[in-house]
């Protein structure tokens, strides 16, 4: 299943890293500029509602919490604690 990668998402988003569609954890298999490809096998098109999904049809995307936490620790590198 390929997807278009929302431009303010694309950063979060890694060859083998995971992702969330519609609430289904996944691994993406593929990337490319401005798509990217999930693999579903049998049991994900069985037991969730991506088996039943259409071309066009709008998907919720949430990207691995790993990248953002990755982000504010290069956006915000080591400060002393503070009480
Ligand atoms: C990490 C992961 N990756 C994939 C994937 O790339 N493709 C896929 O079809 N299923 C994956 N799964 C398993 C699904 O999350 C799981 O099948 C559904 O949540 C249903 O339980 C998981 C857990």
């Amino acid at each position: 299943m390929t997807l278009t990668l929302p431009p303010h998402l694309a950063r979060y988003v890694v060859a083998q890293g995971s992702i969330t569609l519609d609430g289904v954890s996944l691994t993406v298999a593929d990337l490319a500029d401005d798509t990217f490809a999930v693999s579903l096998i049998p049991t994900t098109l069985e037991l969730t509602t991506l088996g039943r999904a259409q071309v066009g049809d709008p998907v919720n995307v949430e990207v691995d919490v790993l990248a953002k936490y990755v982000e504010r620790l290069v956006a915000h590198p080591a400060q002393e604690a503070r009480a």
